[in-house]
């Protein structure tokens, strides 16, 4: 059996959970690649017997995610299996990627979530989920990939009472209250992502375009390309990467982290506490720092007031 990984990944822990799910693939299938989704096109699907899909949690997911089931050709049945890694609200992830997989033609054989650590510009620093995804999630994801290679095997031997049910949508009235009242409040939650050109040094630094989630920045063309005005990053996006990226200080939020999470704060706090002491209860959040140490109080970007704010490699690894 030959299998595929595709991931997306931006502060790195889906591809450390991709790469586990990989190595326990490996141990019971012929052949195992772990990919970027950007690397991965529709033709190179038709090689391969199993494919996973994995990424963030975006609100749902990510709009890369989105583009690749929603262009996808008919996968005429072809088995899939989704993961993701996530901060506090999960929720929303797999009822909205699961169908949608199933409507392109997958079968959909599993899916699995781990907790991860948060990076974003107004979120606490450190965050509640520090730490995830850490040696026993990467233990867990290992035994996943190991398990979807053989229950996919199963399923080909005639097994199909293996393929799961869809789930139920397990979001909770708070969650998609707050989340509904945050995006009414702001185009982006993080604010307008402006850029200064004065202050770029491009192209001796690329940073912005080689890791934009959906390739909106062009800096090579004329007139340059950056962002995607009334479409993704402004759109309830969320997505500031490139402010976080950027070694220069050239692009920058508007309103500022300071002025834009003060309304936010009590909001957050209570709701992300509230959810996680229930996950907690429920055996399904492992917390790795305590409660105390959670730096509410320091947002991300302020904590780490440097730039970049968040240092990613001058050119992209896989
Ligand atoms: C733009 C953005 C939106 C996010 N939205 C959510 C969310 O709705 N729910 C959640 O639990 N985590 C959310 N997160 C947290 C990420 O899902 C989490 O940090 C994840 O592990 C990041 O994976 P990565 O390191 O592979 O990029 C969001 C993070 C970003 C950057």
């Amino acid at each position: 059996m030959k299998v595929l990984i595709i991931y997306f990944s931006q502060s790195g822990n889906t591809r450390k959970i991709a790469h586990s799910i990989g190595d326990g693939a490996r141990e019971a299938a012929s052949r195992v690649d772990v990919k970027s989704i950007k690397k991965v096109s529709y033709e190179m699907l038709e090689n391969y017997d199993l494919i996973g899909l994995g990424s963030p949690v975006w609100k749902a997911d990510p709009p890369n995610i989105r583009r690749f089931y929603n262009n996808a050709p008919d996968q005429k049945g072809k088995h899939i299996f989704s993961f993701c890694t996530h901060g506090t609200m999960p929720g929303f992830y797999f009822p909205v990627v699961l169908p949608n997989l199933k409507k392109a033609g997958f079968t959909v054989i599993g899916n699995r979530r781990w907790y991860g650590n948060v990076v974003m510009p107004g979120m606490p620093e450190p965050y509640y989920t520090a730490g995830h995804p850490d040696a026993q999630d990467l233990a867990e994801a290992k035994a996943f990939g190991r398990e979807m290679v053989e229950r996919s095997q199963r399923i080909h031997n005639g097994e199909t009472d293996l393929i799961p049910p869809m789930p139920e949508n397990d979001v909770n009235k708070n969650q998609a209250v707050a989340i509904v009242n945050m995006l009414l409040e702001y185009g982006n939650p993080q604010g307008k992502i402006v850029r200064d050109p004065e202050k770029c040094i491009y192209p001796k630094c690329t940073r912005c375009m080689d890791n934009c989630t959906m390739d909106y920045i062009d800096l090579s063309c004329e007139p340059q390309k950056f962002g995607s005005e009334g479409c993704c990053c402004n759109d309830n996006h969320e997505c500031a990467w490139c402010f976080m990226i950027c070694p220069t200080g050239a692009i920058r939020l508007e309103p500022s982290i300071e002025e834009h999470i003060k309304p936010l704060i009590g909001v957050r706090k209570t709701l992300f506490e509230s959810i996680l002491d229930e996950a907690e209860r429920n055996g399904e959040f492992r917390r790795l720092i305590p409660i105390e140490e959670v730096g509410f109080n320091t947002p991300y970007c302020l904590a780490h007031p440097d730039k970049p704010h968040f240092k990613v490699p001058a050119k992209p690894e896989e």
